[in-house]
């Protein structure tokens, strides 16, 4: 017996120094699986381009998933449109009910003069786009998986991770009928197509809303102030109106839809013959969702901070009273002073260029909004610098761990600037990532 019992120790021994190698081994996979991981949280307050600078990214990486996801922005542009027009008949509203407390008669000079300037009334097209403004409910709900505005910020359609295989017409079959064994999918499908006909049948007087002399005056006056992506959608709602519509990438680029949660994506990118797996991040940036955001910072590799710089004459939609610029400024020095992230490189994108300096050229001043701009020249060079002045001094007083702050000026809607500025930003993060970790 004693002799068995030598036998199976020494074999015990041995399947025991097998398991130990297995373990090394399948660590040592671990690690370097790890070590090839990037992860990367987009960050900033709602409307900075996080969602934008995704799709982006999937350009850049994954083009042919962009491809596939194509059909299923459509639901999502039509919405656009539908919101954009409901926002400038509310309007329109509220300023006839002033007009009318004002002016009890209508048969007044000044509402013979608007008449007489105005080639259709604007109660004329509002009966005839009721059809259109009344699916707006529905297709929101729809988009946001039937769940309900939960506040934080939340105005208009939202969506959730995963959102984009409940609005997939993938599950039309050719001779049109629904093969889709979800019926929440049908009916989005249905929705969709019911929205398709209506714009078709009234997307002119869409355009006589969009044209007309009354809403031209308010837009100038700043009385009436919509989306961004409002004026690029309704600029093209003949094309958007056609049956056959497919969203182009600068739709799809241009499109509103706010994100609720956080979304990962991921994408093989190949640098130096080496394959890293890189994950992004989008995470919701109303400041009812930001707690979201924190479950994450522990082992992110990098921080893509976006900051709007066109943002200046804006406030928050969740609180009137602070500036979008101020949210901006004190989210980042958060961010900057956080000890979670201390290992984290980080990436500060000035987004919205574009915008600030059609603003500028439109004569807005900064000055009425940030007094402290003072006398300086309202041009985009004096502005841009000064905002990047602001961003890089919290940088150099709130990161104490003195990483680097790679810097960028950013216009998200155009492709060919910032495909130019990914591929440095993507390699700038593997670059330190492989320094930090010792990998080669
Ligand atoms: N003109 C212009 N529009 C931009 C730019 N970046 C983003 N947008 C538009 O701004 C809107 C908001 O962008 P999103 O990417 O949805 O913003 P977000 O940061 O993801 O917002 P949340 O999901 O609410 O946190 C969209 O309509 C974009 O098309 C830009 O650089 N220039
Ligand atoms: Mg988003």
């Amino acid at each position: 017996m004693p002799g068995r019992t030598l036998i199976d120790d020494d074999e015990a021994a041995r399947i025991s120094g097998l398991i130990d190698e297995d373990l090394k081994q399948e660590y040592i996979k671990r690690r370097d699986a790890r070590r090839r991981e990037v992860k990367v949280m987009m960050l900033g307050q709602a409307e900075s381009g996080k969602s934008t600078l995704q799709k982006q990214f999937q350009l850049f990486y994954a083009s042919q998933s962009l491809e596939h996801e194509r059909p299923s922005w459509r639901p999502v542009v039509y919405l656009n449109i539908i919101t954009a027009v409901r926002m400038i008949l509310d309007n329109l509203d509220m300023e006839e009910t002033m007009d009318s407390n004002v002016l009890p008669d209508s048969s007044s000079e000044l509402s013979q003069m608007i008449r007489i300037a105005s080639p259709v009334s604007t109660g004329d097209l509002r009966g005839a786009l009721l059809p259109l403004v009344a699916i707006e409910d529905q297709l929101a709900s729809q988009l946001s998986g039937g769940v309900d505005s939960l506040g934080g910020g939340l105005t208009g359609a939202y969506v959730r991770p995963g959102w984009q295989e409940r609005v997939d017409p993938a599950g039309i079959s050719y001779d049109g009928h629904n093969t889709s064994k979800d019926s929440k999918e049908a009916s989005m499908i249905e929705l969709t197509e019911l929205t398709a006909r209506t714009l078709t049948d009234v997307w002119e007087t869409v355009m006589d809303l969009w044209r007309h002399p009354a809403v031209r005056r308010k837009l100038q006056l700043r009385k009436l102030r919509l989306e961004e992506a409002a004026s690029f959608f309704l600029d093209n709602v003949q094309r958007i109106a056609e049956p056959d519509y497919l969203p182009t990438t600068e739709d799809i680029l241009n499109v509103r839809l706010q994100t609720l949660g956080v979304a990962e994506h991921r994408y093989d990118v190949v640098l130096g013959g080496v394959n890293y797996n890189w994950l992004m991040y989008d995470v919701g940036g109303a400041r009812g969702m930001r707690h979201a955001w924190v479950p994450f910072f522990d082992d992110a590799t990098a921080i893509i901070f976006l900051a709007p710089i066109s943002a200046f004459d804006q406030y928050l939609d969740e609180d009137s009273r602070t500036n979008r610029i101020d949210d901006s400024l004190q989210l980042f020095t958060a961010i900057c002073s956080n000890k979670l992230l201390k290992n984290a490189h980080l990436v500060l994108l000035l987004n919205k260029a574009d915008l600030l300096k059609r603003k500028l050229e439109a004569g807005i001043k900064i000055r009425k909004y940030i007094t402290s701009y003072g006398d300086r020249r309202n041009t985009y060079e004096e502005a841009s610098e000064y905002f990047r002045a602001h961003f890089i001094q919290i940088h150099r007083k709130k990161d104490a761990w003195q990483r680097a702050l790679y810097v960028h000026f950013t216009s998200m809607i155009d492709v060919k600037a910032t495909q130019d500025v990914i591929g440095n930003v993507g390699e700038a993060v593997i670059r330190s990532h492989i320094a930090q970790t010792g990998l080669t």
